[in-house]
Protein backbone atom coordinates (compact mmCIF):
# COMPACT_ATOMS: atom_id res chain seq x y z
CA UNK A 1 0.00 0.00 0.00
CA UNK A 2 1.48 3.51 -0.94
CA UNK A 3 1.17 6.08 1.44
CA UNK A 4 1.40 9.99 1.40
CA UNK A 5 3.81 11.69 -0.59
CA UNK A 6 1.24 13.72 -2.05
CA UNK A 7 3.30 17.12 -2.52
CA UNK A 8 6.24 15.40 -3.44
CA UNK A 9 4.65 13.69 -6.69
CA UNK A 10 2.52 17.07 -7.38
CA UNK A 11 6.51 18.57 -7.34
CA UNK A 12 7.30 15.83 -9.53
CA UNK A 13 4.57 16.05 -11.91
CA UNK A 14 4.99 19.61 -12.12
CA UNK A 15 8.82 19.43 -13.69
CA UNK A 16 7.83 16.48 -15.76
CA UNK A 17 5.54 18.47 -17.37
CA UNK A 18 7.79 21.54 -18.31
CA UNK A 19 8.67 18.76 -21.07
CA UNK A 20 12.41 19.89 -21.07
CA UNK A 21 15.51 18.61 -19.59
CA UNK A 22 15.48 18.63 -16.19
CA UNK A 23 17.76 17.02 -13.12
CA UNK A 24 16.35 16.54 -9.74
CA UNK A 25 18.57 15.70 -7.38
CA UNK A 26 16.17 14.27 -4.79
CA UNK A 27 18.03 12.64 -0.87
CA UNK A 28 17.10 11.85 2.20
CA UNK A 29 17.78 9.77 5.23
CA UNK A 30 18.18 5.41 4.48
CA UNK A 31 14.52 3.95 4.31
CA UNK A 32 12.86 7.16 4.33
CA UNK A 33 11.06 6.27 0.84
CA UNK A 34 12.80 7.74 -2.04
CA UNK A 35 12.59 4.37 -3.82
CA UNK A 36 9.13 3.89 -3.36
CA UNK A 37 8.64 7.84 -4.02
CA UNK A 38 10.41 7.30 -7.63
CA UNK A 39 8.71 4.04 -8.53
CA UNK A 40 5.71 5.45 -7.86
CA UNK A 41 6.42 8.47 -9.73
CA UNK A 42 7.24 6.22 -12.98
CA UNK A 43 4.96 3.86 -12.66
CA UNK A 44 2.93 5.23 -15.72
CA UNK A 45 6.56 6.47 -17.31
CA UNK A 46 9.17 4.99 -19.28
CA UNK A 47 12.36 4.75 -17.21
CA UNK A 48 15.77 3.62 -17.12
CA UNK A 49 16.01 2.98 -13.47
CA UNK A 50 19.46 1.93 -12.14
CA UNK A 51 20.21 1.47 -8.44
CA UNK A 52 23.82 1.71 -7.84
CA UNK A 53 25.78 -0.81 -5.91
CA UNK A 54 28.24 -0.59 -3.35
CA UNK A 55 30.78 -2.26 -5.55
CA UNK A 56 33.31 -1.36 -8.27
CA UNK A 57 33.07 0.87 -10.81
CA UNK A 58 32.94 -1.84 -13.51
CA UNK A 59 30.49 -3.95 -11.75
CA UNK A 60 27.97 -0.65 -11.27
CA UNK A 61 28.87 0.51 -15.95
CA UNK A 62 27.68 -3.43 -16.30
CA UNK A 63 24.51 -2.77 -14.40
CA UNK A 64 24.12 0.44 -15.88
CA UNK A 65 24.62 -0.81 -19.33
CA UNK A 66 21.95 -3.76 -18.93
CA UNK A 67 19.83 -1.66 -17.75
CA UNK A 68 20.07 0.57 -20.97
CA UNK A 69 20.00 -2.24 -23.49
CA UNK A 70 17.07 -3.86 -21.98
CA UNK A 71 15.50 -0.84 -22.22
CA UNK A 72 16.03 -0.27 -25.52
CA UNK A 73 15.40 -3.66 -26.47
CA UNK A 74 18.75 -4.18 -27.34
CA UNK A 75 20.80 -7.64 -27.08
CA UNK A 76 22.69 -7.81 -24.30
CA UNK A 77 25.33 -9.54 -26.61
CA UNK A 78 25.89 -6.42 -27.74
CA UNK A 79 28.79 -5.73 -24.44
CA UNK A 80 28.53 -3.25 -22.08
CA UNK A 81 29.45 0.07 -22.34
CA UNK A 82 33.06 0.84 -22.00
CA UNK A 83 32.59 3.71 -20.54
CA UNK A 84 30.42 6.16 -18.37
CA UNK A 85 30.99 8.55 -21.44
CA UNK A 86 30.18 6.44 -23.88
CA UNK A 87 26.61 5.11 -22.02
CA UNK A 88 25.71 8.61 -20.93
CA UNK A 89 26.52 9.60 -24.41
CA UNK A 90 24.05 6.82 -25.79
CA UNK A 91 21.27 8.34 -23.67
CA UNK A 92 21.61 11.70 -25.04
CA UNK A 93 21.60 10.49 -28.40
CA UNK A 94 18.35 8.67 -27.71
CA UNK A 95 16.79 11.31 -25.84
CA UNK A 96 16.94 13.69 -28.02
CA UNK A 97 14.27 11.68 -30.33
CA UNK A 98 12.00 10.43 -27.60
CA UNK A 99 11.15 11.43 -23.86
CA UNK A 100 12.13 9.17 -21.19
CA UNK A 101 13.20 9.28 -17.62
CA UNK A 102 16.51 7.93 -16.01
CA UNK A 103 16.61 7.57 -12.75
CA UNK A 104 20.30 6.82 -10.71
CA UNK A 105 19.18 6.05 -7.43
CA UNK A 106 22.16 5.85 -4.61
CA UNK A 107 24.20 7.96 -6.69
CA UNK A 108 27.14 8.19 -3.78
CA UNK A 109 28.00 4.82 -4.49
CA UNK A 110 28.50 5.34 -8.18
CA UNK A 111 30.55 8.55 -7.70
CA UNK A 112 32.76 6.59 -5.29
CA UNK A 113 33.53 3.94 -6.97
CA UNK A 114 34.28 6.47 -10.11
CA UNK A 115 35.50 9.56 -8.81
CA UNK A 116 35.35 11.07 -11.89
CA UNK A 117 31.74 10.01 -12.65
CA UNK A 118 30.41 13.64 -11.50
CA UNK A 119 32.50 15.44 -14.14
CA UNK A 120 31.45 13.18 -16.86
CA UNK A 121 27.97 14.38 -16.09
CA UNK A 122 28.77 17.37 -16.06
CA UNK A 123 30.11 17.53 -19.88
CA UNK A 124 27.52 15.48 -20.79
CA UNK A 125 24.56 17.52 -19.56
CA UNK A 126 26.33 20.75 -20.88
CA UNK A 127 27.13 19.75 -24.08
CA UNK A 128 24.09 17.55 -25.03
CA UNK A 129 21.53 16.26 -22.20
CA UNK A 130 20.19 20.16 -21.80
CA UNK A 131 18.86 20.41 -25.28
CA UNK A 132 17.16 17.21 -24.98
CA UNK A 133 13.67 16.48 -22.78
CA UNK A 134 15.00 13.75 -20.85
CA UNK A 135 14.36 13.58 -17.16
CA UNK A 136 17.03 12.82 -14.36
CA UNK A 137 16.89 11.63 -10.75
CA UNK A 138 19.83 11.39 -9.32
CA UNK A 139 19.17 10.08 -5.64
CA UNK A 140 20.93 9.06 -2.68
CA UNK A 141 20.89 8.53 1.25
CA UNK A 142 23.89 9.92 2.55
CA UNK A 143 22.88 13.86 3.13
CA UNK A 144 26.40 14.96 3.66
CA UNK A 145 27.68 13.02 0.32
CA UNK A 146 24.54 14.51 -1.64
CA UNK A 147 24.74 18.06 -0.17
CA UNK A 148 28.19 18.81 0.01
CA UNK A 149 29.62 16.48 -3.78
CA UNK A 150 26.62 17.03 -5.79
CA UNK A 151 24.97 19.75 -4.80
CA UNK A 152 27.66 22.02 -3.08
CA UNK A 153 29.27 24.74 -5.13
CA UNK A 154 32.68 22.96 -5.19
CA UNK A 155 31.13 19.96 -6.83
CA UNK A 156 30.76 19.98 -10.67
CA UNK A 157 27.72 19.43 -10.46
CA UNK A 158 27.21 22.07 -8.85
CA UNK A 159 24.31 24.80 -10.84
CA UNK A 160 23.19 22.00 -13.21
CA UNK A 161 19.87 20.66 -10.95
CA UNK A 162 17.30 22.17 -12.17
CA UNK A 163 15.12 20.78 -8.54
CA UNK A 164 16.45 19.28 -4.91
CA UNK A 165 13.95 17.33 -3.23
CA UNK A 166 14.97 16.74 0.45
CA UNK A 167 12.47 13.46 1.43
CA UNK A 168 11.59 13.54 4.93
CA UNK A 169 9.90 10.60 7.00
CA UNK A 170 6.22 10.83 7.14
CA UNK A 171 4.19 13.36 9.80
CA UNK A 172 2.43 11.62 12.40
CA UNK A 173 -0.76 11.93 10.05
CA UNK A 174 0.52 9.61 7.21
CA UNK A 175 2.20 7.58 9.75
CA UNK A 176 -0.77 6.73 11.15
CA UNK A 177 -2.15 5.39 7.47
CA UNK A 178 0.97 2.47 8.23
CA UNK A 179 -1.26 0.80 11.44
CA UNK A 180 -4.84 1.85 10.87
CA UNK A 181 -5.67 -1.67 13.61
CA UNK A 182 -4.69 0.73 16.44
CA UNK A 183 -6.57 3.06 18.46
CA UNK A 184 -5.79 6.68 18.16
CA UNK A 185 -4.05 6.75 21.44
CA UNK A 186 -1.80 3.72 20.72
CA UNK A 187 -1.22 5.90 16.66
CA UNK A 188 0.48 8.89 19.02
CA UNK A 189 2.27 6.02 21.25
CA UNK A 190 3.81 4.20 18.24
CA UNK A 191 4.61 7.71 16.59
CA UNK A 192 6.14 8.76 18.99
CA UNK A 193 8.18 5.90 19.64
CA UNK A 194 9.03 4.95 15.79
CA UNK A 195 9.04 8.39 13.92
CA UNK A 196 8.40 8.85 10.66
CA UNK A 197 10.60 6.59 8.56
CA UNK A 198 8.10 4.48 6.40
CA UNK A 199 10.20 1.57 6.67
CA UNK A 200 10.58 1.07 10.18
CA UNK A 201 6.27 2.16 10.35
CA UNK A 202 6.10 -0.98 7.94
CA UNK A 203 7.72 -2.95 10.35
CA UNK A 204 4.61 -2.62 12.89
CA UNK A 205 2.79 -6.16 13.69
CA UNK A 206 -0.79 -5.19 13.62
CA UNK A 207 -1.95 -8.51 14.96
CA UNK A 208 0.64 -7.10 18.30
CA UNK A 209 -0.12 -4.85 21.02
CA UNK A 210 1.77 -1.46 21.30
CA UNK A 211 3.55 -2.57 24.29
CA UNK A 212 4.45 -6.21 22.35
CA UNK A 213 5.68 -3.97 19.19
CA UNK A 214 8.01 -2.13 21.20
CA UNK A 215 9.38 -4.45 23.04
CA UNK A 216 9.99 -7.01 19.61
CA UNK A 217 11.74 -4.38 17.73
CA UNK A 218 13.49 -2.42 20.33
CA UNK A 219 13.93 -4.78 23.75
CA UNK A 220 15.67 -7.46 22.07
CA UNK A 221 19.21 -7.75 20.26
CA UNK A 222 17.12 -9.60 17.50
CA UNK A 223 14.87 -6.59 17.30
CA UNK A 224 14.62 -4.58 13.93
CA UNK A 225 15.48 -1.13 15.65
CA UNK A 226 17.58 -2.58 18.28
CA UNK A 227 20.74 -1.28 16.41
CA UNK A 228 19.44 0.99 14.03
CA UNK A 229 20.54 4.25 14.66
CA UNK A 230 23.81 3.53 15.51
CA UNK A 231 24.32 2.01 12.35
CA UNK A 232 22.77 4.76 10.71
CA UNK A 233 25.16 6.77 12.87
CA UNK A 234 28.19 4.88 11.87
CA UNK A 235 27.27 5.41 7.53
CA UNK A 236 27.17 9.37 8.16
CA UNK A 237 30.43 9.19 10.76
CA UNK A 238 33.98 7.67 11.59
CA UNK A 239 33.59 8.32 15.11
CA UNK A 240 30.15 8.24 16.54
CA UNK A 241 31.27 8.03 19.97
CA UNK A 242 31.06 11.08 21.09
CA UNK A 243 27.94 11.29 18.75
CA UNK A 244 26.32 9.15 20.70
CA UNK A 245 26.79 10.94 24.30
CA UNK A 246 25.58 14.26 22.55
CA UNK A 247 22.55 12.95 21.75
CA UNK A 248 21.65 10.85 24.78
CA UNK A 249 22.49 14.24 26.58
CA UNK A 250 19.36 15.71 24.56
CA UNK A 251 17.33 13.06 25.02
CA UNK A 252 17.48 13.26 28.50
CA UNK A 253 16.48 17.00 28.58
CA UNK A 254 19.91 18.84 28.12
CA UNK A 255 18.81 21.12 25.19
CA UNK A 256 20.80 24.61 25.39
CA UNK A 257 24.25 24.22 24.60
CA UNK A 258 25.79 24.25 28.62
CA UNK A 259 23.79 21.86 29.46
CA UNK A 260 24.91 19.67 26.68
CA UNK A 261 28.20 20.55 27.16
CA UNK A 262 28.64 19.77 31.12
CA UNK A 263 26.18 16.54 30.38
CA UNK A 264 28.95 15.72 28.24
CA UNK A 265 32.21 16.97 30.22
CA UNK A 266 33.19 18.88 27.00
CA UNK A 267 33.95 22.47 26.63
CA UNK A 268 31.65 24.45 24.50
CA UNK A 269 33.50 24.93 21.64
CA UNK A 270 33.80 21.17 21.18
CA UNK A 271 30.45 20.67 21.87
CA UNK A 272 29.66 23.16 19.24
CA UNK A 273 31.20 21.03 16.40
CA UNK A 274 29.71 17.86 17.47
CA UNK A 275 26.01 20.15 17.15
CA UNK A 276 26.71 21.78 13.95
CA UNK A 277 27.52 17.99 12.34
CA UNK A 278 24.49 16.48 14.20
CA UNK A 279 22.68 19.87 12.76
CA UNK A 280 23.93 19.40 8.91
CA UNK A 281 22.82 15.92 9.41
CA UNK A 282 19.40 16.37 10.17
CA UNK A 283 19.56 14.33 13.25
CA UNK A 284 18.78 17.36 15.08
CA UNK A 285 17.48 20.88 14.19
CA UNK A 286 16.90 24.01 16.29
CA UNK A 287 14.16 25.74 17.67
CA UNK A 288 13.54 29.25 18.51
CA UNK A 289 10.95 31.25 21.07
CA UNK A 290 8.18 32.19 17.78
CA UNK A 291 9.10 36.04 16.71
CA UNK A 292 13.08 35.95 17.77
CA UNK A 293 14.91 36.84 14.92
CA UNK A 294 16.75 33.36 14.16
CA UNK A 295 19.86 35.13 13.33
CA UNK A 296 20.35 37.06 16.45
CA UNK A 297 18.51 34.88 18.84
CA UNK A 298 20.81 33.06 21.72
CA UNK A 299 17.78 31.36 23.05
CA UNK A 300 18.02 28.36 20.75
CA UNK A 301 17.30 24.87 21.94
CA UNK A 302 18.25 21.64 20.16
CA UNK A 303 16.06 18.95 19.71
CA UNK A 304 16.23 15.74 18.14
CA UNK A 305 14.67 15.73 15.07
CA UNK A 306 13.35 12.46 14.83
CA UNK A 307 11.67 10.15 17.30
CA UNK A 308 13.35 6.78 16.50
CA UNK A 309 16.40 8.43 17.67
CA UNK A 310 14.51 10.37 20.17
CA UNK A 311 13.47 7.44 21.73
CA UNK A 312 16.45 5.30 21.13
CA UNK A 313 18.88 7.63 23.28
CA UNK A 314 16.49 8.05 25.74
CA UNK A 315 15.55 4.50 26.35
CA UNK A 316 17.49 1.69 24.81
CA UNK A 317 20.76 3.05 24.47
CA UNK A 318 21.66 3.01 27.81
CA UNK A 319 19.77 -0.33 28.52
CA UNK A 320 21.81 -2.00 26.29
CA UNK A 321 23.45 -4.07 28.50
CA UNK A 322 20.61 -5.41 30.08
CA UNK A 323 18.99 -6.26 26.85
CA UNK A 324 21.97 -8.40 25.71
CA UNK A 325 21.73 -9.96 29.39
CA UNK A 326 18.07 -10.71 27.60
CA UNK A 327 16.15 -8.55 30.29
CA UNK A 328 14.83 -6.58 27.80
CA UNK A 329 11.13 -7.03 28.17
CA UNK A 330 11.45 -6.48 31.93
CA UNK A 331 12.78 -2.82 31.35
CA UNK A 332 10.22 -1.88 28.79
CA UNK A 333 7.69 -2.65 31.89
CA UNK A 334 9.22 -1.39 34.08
CA UNK A 335 11.35 1.56 33.05
CA UNK A 336 9.77 2.34 30.06
CA UNK A 337 6.19 1.73 29.55
CA UNK A 338 5.55 4.11 33.10
CA UNK A 339 7.27 6.58 31.52
CA UNK A 340 6.09 7.07 28.23
CA UNK A 341 3.01 9.74 29.18
CA UNK A 342 5.52 12.01 30.30
CA UNK A 343 8.30 11.62 27.42
CA UNK A 344 5.18 11.74 24.84
CA UNK A 345 3.62 15.07 26.95
CA UNK A 346 7.43 17.00 26.74
CA UNK A 347 8.60 15.60 23.93
CA UNK A 348 6.12 14.58 21.41
CA UNK A 349 2.93 15.95 21.71
CA UNK A 350 3.14 19.00 21.17
CA UNK A 351 5.36 18.45 17.82
CA UNK A 352 1.69 16.08 16.83
CA UNK A 353 0.08 19.27 17.38
CA UNK A 354 1.72 21.67 15.28
CA UNK A 355 1.64 19.08 12.62
CA UNK A 356 -1.91 19.29 12.83
CA UNK A 357 -2.21 22.52 12.62
CA UNK A 358 0.38 23.21 9.71
CA UNK A 359 -2.18 20.58 7.83
CA UNK A 360 -5.12 22.49 8.33
CA UNK A 361 -3.71 25.84 7.84
CA UNK A 362 -3.00 23.90 4.27
CA UNK A 363 -6.74 23.54 3.87
CA UNK A 364 -7.46 26.92 5.07
CA UNK A 365 -9.41 25.13 7.85
CA UNK A 366 -8.19 27.61 10.42
CA UNK A 367 -9.69 31.04 11.65
CA UNK A 368 -7.30 33.08 9.65
CA UNK A 369 -4.31 31.40 7.06
CA UNK A 370 -1.23 31.74 9.36
CA UNK A 371 2.04 33.12 8.08
CA UNK A 372 3.99 31.43 10.48
CA UNK A 373 3.96 28.54 13.51
CA UNK A 374 5.68 27.85 16.24
CA UNK A 375 5.85 27.97 19.86
CA UNK A 376 7.01 30.28 22.26
CA UNK A 377 8.75 30.80 25.75
CA UNK A 378 10.52 33.31 27.68
CA UNK A 379 9.71 36.03 30.43
CA UNK A 380 6.39 36.92 31.92
CA UNK A 381 7.19 40.57 33.33
CA UNK A 382 3.94 40.84 35.05
CA UNK A 383 4.35 37.66 36.57
CA UNK A 384 7.79 37.44 36.91
CA UNK A 385 8.43 34.25 36.15
CA UNK A 386 9.01 32.06 33.01
CA UNK A 387 6.14 31.30 30.76
CA UNK A 388 5.14 29.33 27.43
CA UNK A 389 2.53 28.82 24.91
CA UNK A 390 3.14 25.33 23.39
CA UNK A 391 1.59 26.83 19.70
CA UNK A 392 1.82 30.32 18.42
CA UNK A 393 0.37 30.89 15.03
CA UNK A 394 -0.19 34.21 13.80
CA UNK A 395 -0.75 36.83 10.69
CA UNK A 396 0.78 39.67 11.26
CA UNK A 397 -0.91 41.65 8.80
CA UNK A 398 -4.08 40.72 10.10
CA UNK A 399 -2.58 41.43 13.63
CA UNK A 400 -4.25 37.97 14.01
CA UNK A 401 -2.69 35.14 16.89
CA UNK A 402 -3.61 31.59 17.57
CA UNK A 403 -2.61 31.02 20.86
CA UNK A 404 -2.48 26.89 21.67
CA UNK A 405 -1.93 24.60 25.25
CA UNK A 406 -1.34 20.42 24.26
CA UNK A 407 -1.70 18.04 27.18
CA UNK A 408 -0.79 14.64 27.03
CA UNK A 409 -2.61 13.58 30.84
CA UNK A 410 -4.61 11.50 31.58
CA UNK A 411 -6.23 13.57 34.55
CA UNK A 412 -6.02 16.79 35.00
CA UNK A 413 -8.69 20.37 35.53
CA UNK A 414 -9.76 21.18 31.91
CA UNK A 415 -11.51 24.27 32.99
CA UNK A 416 -8.43 25.74 34.85
CA UNK A 417 -5.64 24.81 32.08
CA UNK A 418 -8.01 26.74 29.02
CA UNK A 419 -8.59 29.66 31.23
CA UNK A 420 -4.83 29.92 31.96
CA UNK A 421 -4.40 29.91 28.06
CA UNK A 422 -6.51 32.20 27.71
CA UNK A 423 -5.71 34.73 30.83
CA UNK A 424 -1.82 34.49 29.27
CA UNK A 425 -2.78 36.53 26.13
CA UNK A 426 -1.41 39.83 27.22
CA UNK A 427 2.27 37.95 26.65
CA UNK A 428 1.52 38.33 22.90
CA UNK A 429 0.63 42.36 22.85
CA UNK A 430 0.52 43.16 19.37
CA UNK A 431 -1.94 41.61 18.24
CA UNK A 432 -6.00 42.73 17.39
CA UNK A 433 -7.77 39.73 17.14
CA UNK A 434 -6.80 36.71 19.70
CA UNK A 435 -7.98 33.18 18.77
CA UNK A 436 -7.45 29.94 21.43
CA UNK A 437 -6.64 26.14 20.92
CA UNK A 438 -6.94 23.35 23.03
CA UNK A 439 -5.66 19.63 22.46
CA UNK A 440 -5.95 16.83 24.83
CA UNK A 441 -5.58 13.33 25.15
CA UNK A 442 -8.41 12.78 27.11
CA UNK A 443 -11.96 13.98 26.53
CA UNK A 444 -13.24 17.32 27.76
CA UNK A 445 -15.87 17.58 30.46
CA UNK A 446 -18.77 19.19 29.80
CA UNK A 447 -17.77 22.46 31.76
CA UNK A 448 -14.84 23.09 29.21
CA UNK A 449 -17.46 22.43 26.30
CA UNK A 450 -19.74 24.73 28.13
CA UNK A 451 -16.85 26.99 27.54
CA UNK A 452 -16.21 26.18 23.80
CA UNK A 453 -20.06 27.52 23.01
CA UNK A 454 -19.79 30.80 24.85
CA UNK A 455 -16.62 31.57 24.06
CA UNK A 456 -16.48 31.52 19.88
CA UNK A 457 -12.88 31.97 19.97
CA UNK A 458 -11.75 28.85 20.96
CA UNK A 459 -11.53 25.31 19.92
CA UNK A 460 -11.17 22.35 21.98
CA UNK A 461 -9.60 19.71 19.74
CA UNK A 462 -9.50 16.22 20.32
CA UNK A 463 -7.34 13.00 19.74
CA UNK A 464 -9.86 11.57 17.19
CA UNK A 465 -10.04 15.03 15.20
CA UNK A 466 -6.45 14.67 14.86
CA UNK A 467 -7.05 11.78 12.49
CA UNK A 468 -10.04 13.73 10.28
N1 LIG B 1 5.02 6.07 0.48
C1 LIG B 1 5.13 4.88 1.09
N2 LIG B 1 4.02 4.20 1.42
C2 LIG B 1 4.11 3.01 2.05
N3 LIG B 1 5.26 2.41 2.40
C3 LIG B 1 6.41 3.05 2.10
C4 LIG B 1 6.40 4.32 1.44
N4 LIG B 1 7.67 4.71 1.28
C5 LIG B 1 8.44 3.73 1.81
N5 LIG B 1 7.69 2.73 2.29
C6 LIG B 1 8.20 1.51 2.98
O1 LIG B 1 9.53 1.73 3.40
C7 LIG B 1 10.42 0.82 2.74
C8 LIG B 1 11.70 1.54 2.40
O2 LIG B 1 11.46 2.54 1.45
P1 LIG B 1 12.49 2.89 0.30
O3 LIG B 1 13.29 1.70 -0.11
O4 LIG B 1 11.74 3.60 -0.74
O5 LIG B 1 13.44 3.89 1.07
P2 LIG B 1 14.76 4.59 0.56
O6 LIG B 1 14.71 5.97 1.08
O7 LIG B 1 14.90 4.42 -0.90
O8 LIG B 1 15.82 3.73 1.35
P3 LIG B 1 17.35 3.44 1.03
O9 LIG B 1 18.01 4.75 0.94
O10 LIG B 1 17.75 2.65 2.23
O11 LIG B 1 17.38 2.67 -0.24
C9 LIG B 1 9.64 0.31 1.54
O12 LIG B 1 10.04 -0.96 1.18
C10 LIG B 1 8.22 0.34 2.04
O13 LIG B 1 7.97 -0.83 2.82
Amino acid sequence: MFVGREEELKTLEKLYSKGNFQLVVMYGRRRVGKTTLINKFIEDKKAIFFAAQEANDSINLEIFSQKIYSFFDIPLSAGNFKTWNDALEFIAEKAKKQRFTLVIDEFPYAAEANNSIKSILQNIIDHKLKETSLFMILCGSQISFMEDEVLGHKSPLFGRRTAQMKIEGFDYYDASKMMHSFSDGDKIKLYSCIGGTPHYLSQIDASLSFEENIKDLYFNVSGYLYDEPTMLLKQELREPAMYNSVITAIASGASRLNDISTRISEDTSKTIKYLNTLLNLRILHKEYPFGDNIAKSRKGIYRISDNCYNFWYKYVFLNKIGIEQGIGHTIADKNVFPDLTDYIGKQVFEEVCRQYLIRQNKLSNLSFVATRIGSWWGQDNVEKKQSDFDIVADNKSEKKVLLGECKWRNEFDDVKEIEKLINKAYLMPEYEKYYFIFFSKVPYTKAAKELEKNYTNLRLVTLDELFK
